[in-house]
């Protein structure tokens, strides 16, 4: 649907001249009905739609944002009516909002100061329903240093009052460099400081009591990544990418798993007359145990049709049967422990030295003498390049291609070309993404910028990648991107518990020893590195005195990865090197 590209004339009368730019306060924009109903909707979604915040509830409609855009969701008609009602007043400069918060407000609860971050600039607009309540703004903490501490208080600017049924634009300055928040009070005594006293009919010093407001926050957020930010990029139907099948997903496995078979030399002989079978087993286990060869089988079926016997059974190890002049099955059984009835001739096989921990491996294994497989099937299935379906294949592409997308930006910037982007697989939310920032700092790898970002998401961190507009994180406790200040600590005990990494370039040994020491859970990356440490130089994830492993797959989009590293790369030596 088509808008006018900016505000309608008709608006500017609801300008509040006492804020700085821009604020329009347009009291009953939706009618008593309107608000009723909406309420009504409100109330009437599943309870699991609602996620419960510290001071508030929330609904998210129209999809999760994440910093580089947001997979679209269709928005219900009972806010789609008034996403394109507030869109036709020109307010999203010509287009149609595509998302809405639902916040409710109980009396006494509030959100704290907070800018929602560049995804929804340069507009946001919000209905209330229920209640009033006040709108606070603040100075954002400056890196100057002040005459007076920069405490909330010193920063707080002016207040304006939203009544029920009212619209509220925020726009410039206001919205996209002041702070604003909600003080959790249950009432209000209207200062000068609320600069839109009059526009809301309000009487100077009026205590209001707050009641249970409902709020819907309607912005315009980018829509979805694969469309603004490559727009060559091939396009999503629905969850499952065109060319999700162009790559597989290898899993990196420790060198035990993915090792060829060592063998070891042992003395096998025919057993001539089956019937003796289960007291040569007993008797030969006892004298000659193959300790450490548990996974053995201690007799086999011969394969060859022809063969005058049918079964086959280990006598001892090379190394463990006595010296001897010539071989034969009396040298080998000297002592009367085993009677020598019912076998044949001794003759050297060599058996498998260790249990076979992967398919393949107890495949050939198996081709030397029977032994026993306790198969994971997950690696199994790995291994044949199945163990993700095609809408999770969809899902990790768009991850990849988020990181792809992080990587060039850095480029941009002259930093080495690898982007990296932290997952939530539970809620399939992205937390972080980042790139390369190693010309600022040597160890801004996009693995380590990507930690500090989860880590920020969590009220933590220790750096600020605000000057970077491609690295970012999403809040658990908003929706909102960027810093968020005093941000609630999560209550994971490790910052990236649980969370996927997918990175483009294989991670070097300090990210990956910072994976383990944020346990992450699982790490997709898409190109090798020669000094890589998740498969290629070592294998962090697999080190048997780590107290922590996360499993590694690569091969990522690992063409578009490699091309990355590879094409219009201007440190050419440098693309070696690992992340
Ligand atoms: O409820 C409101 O009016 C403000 C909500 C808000 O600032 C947010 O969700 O980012
Ligand atoms: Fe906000």
């Amino acid at each position: 649907m088509e808008h006018p590209a900016c505000i309608l004339e008709d608006l500017k009368q609801f300008v509040v001249h006492d804020a700085p730019p821009t604020v329009y306060y347009i009291p009953d924009f939706i009618s008593e009905d309107e608000e009723s109903y909406l309420l009504q909707q409100v109330y009437k979604s599943p309870k699991t739609k609602w996620t419960q915040l510290s001071g508030r509830r929330l609904q998210n409609w129209g999809g999760v944002p994440h910093p580089r855009g947001m997979l679209a969701e269709k928005i219900p008609d009972w806010l789609q009516t008034y996403c394109e009602k507030i869109s036709s007043l020109g307010a999203f400069s010509g287009k149609t909002a595509n998302h809405v918060l639902v916040n409710e407000y109980k009396p006494g609860e509030g959100i704290m100061p907070h800018e929602d971050g560049p995804l929804y600039h340069p507009t946001v607009t919000t209905i209330s329903l229920g209640s009033h309540t006040l709108l606070d703004f603040y100075a954002p903490i400056s890196s100057q240093e002040a005459d007076a501490p920069q405490t909330e208080e010193n920063r707080f600017l002016f207040s304006l009052l939203v009544k029920p049924r009212s619209l509220l634009i925020l726009q410039e300055d206001t919205y996209q460099r002041l702070l604003h928040g909600i003080r959790p009070r249950a009432q209000d005594t209207l200062t000068d400081k609320v600069v839109n006293r009059s526009a809301a009919g309000a009487v100077p010093g009026e205590t209001l009591i707050r009641g249970t407001r409902v709020s819907l926050t309607i912005r315009h957020v980018p829509k979805e990544e694969a469309q603004t930010m490559e727009p060559q990029a091939k396009r999503w139907k629905g969850l499952v990418c065109d060319d999700s099948d162009s790559w597989v997903a290898h899993p990196v496995l420790s060198d035990e798993q993915s090792q060829d078979v060592e063998l070891v030399k042992a003395f096998a002989a025919p057993i001539v007359n089956k019937k003796e079978t289960s007291r040569l087993l007993r008797e030969l286990s006892s004298l000659y145990p193959l300790n450490g060869l548990q996974h053995i089988k201690r007799v086999r079926a011969v394969r060859e049709k022809d063969s005058p016997h049918p079964l086959e059974v280990l006598v001892c190890l090379v190394s463990d049967a006595p010296d001897m002049k010539v071989i034969n099955i009396d040298s080998l059984l000297p002592s009367e422990e085993v009677r020598r009835d019912g076998l044949g001739e001794p003759f050297v096989v060599k058996v498998p030295a260790r249990p076979p921990l992967t398919r393949p491996q107890f495949e050939r294994a198996s081709k030397h003498w029977p032994t026993s497989f306790h198969e994971d099937k997950q690696v199994t299935v790995a291994l044949r390049g199945e163990l993700f379906s095609p809408p999770q294949k969809a899902r990790m592409h768009m991850y990849m291609t988020t990181a792809l997308t992080a990587a060039k930006a850095g480029r941009e910037l002259g930093m080495e070309a690898v982007g990296a982007v932290v997952v939530d697989p539970a809620t399939e939310r992205i937390i972080a993404v980042g790139h390369d920032c190693r010309g600022d700092h040597p160890l801004h790898h996009a693995a380590m910028v990507c930690i500090d970002l989860v880590a920020q998401s969590q009220g933590g961190g220790c750096y600020s990648f605000d000057r970077y507009p491609a690295c970012g994180f999403t809040s658990p406790t908003s929706d909102t991107c960027q810093s968020v200040p005093g941000a609630e600590r999560s209550a994971q005990p490790y910052i990236c518990t649980g969370y996927d990494l997918y990175v483009t370039r294989e991670p070097c040994v300090m990210c990956a020893m910072a994976l383990v020491h944020s346990r992450i859970g699982r790490v997709f990356y898409g190109a090798a590195s020669a000094d890589g440490a998740a498969g290629t130089r070592y294998k962090i994830h697999s080190q048997k005195d780590l107290n922590h492993h996360f499993e590694v797959y690569k091969g990522v989009l690992g063409k578009q990865c490699e091309d990355l590293n590879g094409l219009g790369d201007h440190k050419r030596e440098s693309v070696q090197q690992s992340e």
